[in-house]
């Protein structure tokens, strides 16, 4: 067995993944990233700060013109004799109290008309977008130039340039800001927070703002960049203020006295250098202020990387020979002693010591209350897993219809992509809600065999799209139509078509019939085992419903804390359940034969092994 990475003790602790607890765990992870970001800002930072205090008059003369850095001069001096260090570190200062002050204020306005106004909607929205767009058609440039220039050369101060900069340069991240902002207020938990009683500042602050954060955040950056380059721009050009050094002013005057010419590389490189580096710092820390807003990207170290193959395990393991269980008699699907944890600051074993054979032209019940690990096993399965989720050890075999045997979790990229779908094929839990809302069911079908029979004609993919919607039940003359013009029966069948295109082995379907009625949930689930018994494909089936599996499985296992508790055939289970866990979840249905299901009636949560 093609096992390697052993879980620790309990399963439950990755190594050097120590769990960080209150306002600790909001923290990035301190990364190579971060440390270079942080000590690039810092460092420049606090040149512009210290380094003028320290290095003197930039505008002394001294008697040598442009001479190459040495000991009297590091960097070197100007055409005039000044000293280019010190020059430097004043322009640093000035450019980084430009670039600040241009980035918050553009930020803020930014916020201001892009948030504020979408979430308001009405009136308000539709003059702020109006200003926001007027602001965004006018040249911004020509009138840069024509406001800076303005002002008189005397009275241009860094500030005349940070308010020119700041008024030309909100408007495009505005509208992005008011686009992102549309989209968020729709969203689920926006309405429950407003269902709530919540105030409309705290859903702004609360709800809305911190999944902008990000967003934000980079269009900070890019506003400080954009500055100190616009101001570069504005001193090139003569428009510049004339009192104050700047990273421009810098260049304009290295220009000027032809050091590129002259070689004097020490004038002009220096406060490019640094322009670059402090951009390149601020983007890395940006980098990992997405980690502070997003919790899914707060991985340790370990789950960042995951491929979905076994982790640790070499190809050579986890060739066929390797390890992987031998085929047992008719078996399509080979799963043993998997397991996947979730690398989390506080890791979750998801899933223990998995084994499960899946026989051709079988329907395979997984059974199992919520949170008991069935969707991560069925992901693991099709390796559709993601970090922080890892297979720690285990193997998943398919054994395929031409007599060979796949080793799901060694595929690389190209043959895992022909693989699934072709050979594996999975209805996603809220299936309903996969399918592309502005694409027609024609086309999302047609995408799938285009993909993958890239030789089939347009006609035969239209007549196969046709067939497999007839299959589930859908009238073919549907093709044309969009999602949003079915109902969420339908949009389930057509998922089950899509799931069925490639006439694959085996179907994964993680509850496909939750969420809708009854009587759907029964048609739909009829035709499965029609179409299991026409075209002989084996089906893995979760659902909560364990009666419901008793009725169309032929097997099932019942999985408990990412353990396979029972497994038995289904007609066993129904007269002879022989884990108390799967009487205790049979007896939690209520019958219709008798008053009331055993478990409701007698609250009997006392069964061994169910406390947690
Ligand atoms: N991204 C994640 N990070 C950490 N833990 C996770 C993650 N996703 C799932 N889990 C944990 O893994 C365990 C199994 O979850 P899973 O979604 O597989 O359960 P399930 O049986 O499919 O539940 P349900 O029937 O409600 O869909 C749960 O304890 C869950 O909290």
């Amino acid at each position: 067995m093609a096992t390697t990475t052993t879980p620790p003790p309990g399963g439950t602790t990755a190594p050097g993944a120590a769990p960080r607890s209150g306002w600790r765990a909001l923290l990035p992870g301190w990364s190579p990233r971060l440390g270079i970001g942080l000590g690039l800002v810092l460092a420049i930072g606090l040149f512009g700060l210290i380094g003028p205090l320290l290095l003197g008059d930039p505008d002394a003369i001294d008697n040598m013109g442009r001479t190459p850095p040495s000991a009297d001069h590091w960097l070197g001096t100007t055409q005039t004799g000044q000293d280019v260090l010190s020059q430097l570190a004043h322009a640093t200062r000035g450019s980084l109290q430009i670039g600040l002050a241009v980035g918050i204020g553009a930020t803020v306005l930014s916020a201001l008309f892009g948030v504020i106004g979408a979430y308001a909607g009405g009136a308000v929205d539709e003059s702020f977008s109006l200003f926001s767009n007027v602001m965004l058609v006018i040249p911004g440039l020509p009138l840069v130039i024509v406001i800076a220039g303005f002002v008189p050369r005397e009275q241009r101060g860094w500030w005349t340039l940070a308010v020119v900069l700041v008024i030309t340069g909100w408007a495009a991240a505005a509208r992005v800001l008011r686009a992102q902002t549309l989209s968020l207020r729709n969203r689920d938990y926006v309405l429950a927070a407003k269902v709530a009683g919540e105030r409309r500042r705290r859903i702004v602050t609360v709800e809305i703002l911190p999944n902008l954060l990000p967003l934000i955040a980079s269009q900070f950056v890019y506003a400080v960049i954009a500055a100190i380059l616009a101001e570069a721009g504005l001193s090139f050009l003569g428009l510049g203020a004339p009192n104050t050094h700047t990273l421009g002013s810098m260049l304009y005057f290295a220009q000027n006295g032809f050091a590129l010419q002259y070689e004097a590389w020490w004038w002009f490189v220096p406060p490019g250098l640094v322009i670059a580096l402090f951009g390149c710092g601020l983007s890395l820390i940006n980098f990992s202020l997405d980690e502070i807003i997003n919790p899914r990207l707060r991985l340790p170290k370990a789950a960042g990387s995951g491929t979905g193959a076994v982790a640790g395990r070499s190809t050579d393991e986890a060739g066929t020979g390797g390890g992987p269980a031998p085929r047992e008699p008719g078996a399509v699907l080979t799963v043993r002693s998997l397991d996947v944890v979730y690398r989390t600051a506080e890791p979750v074993h998801a899933v223990r010591d998995v084994s499960l054979t899946l026989r051709r032209g079988e329907i395979l019940g997984l059974a199992g209350e919520s949170g008991c690990g069935k969707t991560t096993l069925a992901y693991a399965v099709a390796r559709l897993h993601r970090p922080p989720a890892e297979v720690t050890a285990g193997s998943v075999v398919l054994h395929d219809r031409s007599g060979t045997d796949i080793d799901v979790l060694a595929l690389e990229k190209e043959d895992l992509r022909a693989f699934r779908w072709d050979k594996l094929s999975m209805v996603l839990q809220g299936a309903m809600n996969s399918l592309n809302p502005v694409i027609s069911i024609h086309e999302q079908l047609d995408d799938v065999l285009t993909t993958h029979r890239p030789g089939m004609s347009a006609a035969d993919r239209r007549a196969r799209c046709a067939e497999v919607l007839t299959l589930v039940g859908v009238d073919p003359a549907r093709l044309t139509a969009f999602p949003h013009e079915l109902s969420g029966g339908m949009r389930q069948r057509v998922m089950i078509a899509m799931a069925m295109l490639l006439d694959p082995q085996v179907m994964i379907m993680d509850e496909p019939t939750t969420a809708l009625d009854v009587v759907v949930q029964r048609g739909i689930l009829r035709e499965i085992i029609r179409l299991r018994d026409e075209l002989g494909f084996a089906v893995v089936l979760i659902t909560h419903d364990l009666p419901l599996l008793l009725e169309v499985s032929d097997h099932i296992a019942v999985m408990r804390d990412g353990e396979i508790v029972e497994y038995a055939p289904a007609a066993r289970m129904y007269r002879a359940p022989a884990h108390p866990y799967t009487r205790q979840l049979l007896d939690s249905f209520p019958s219709l034969t008798s008053a009331r299901g055993a478990f409701v009636r007698g609250g009997d949560t006392d069964v061994p092994g169910a406390a947690r």
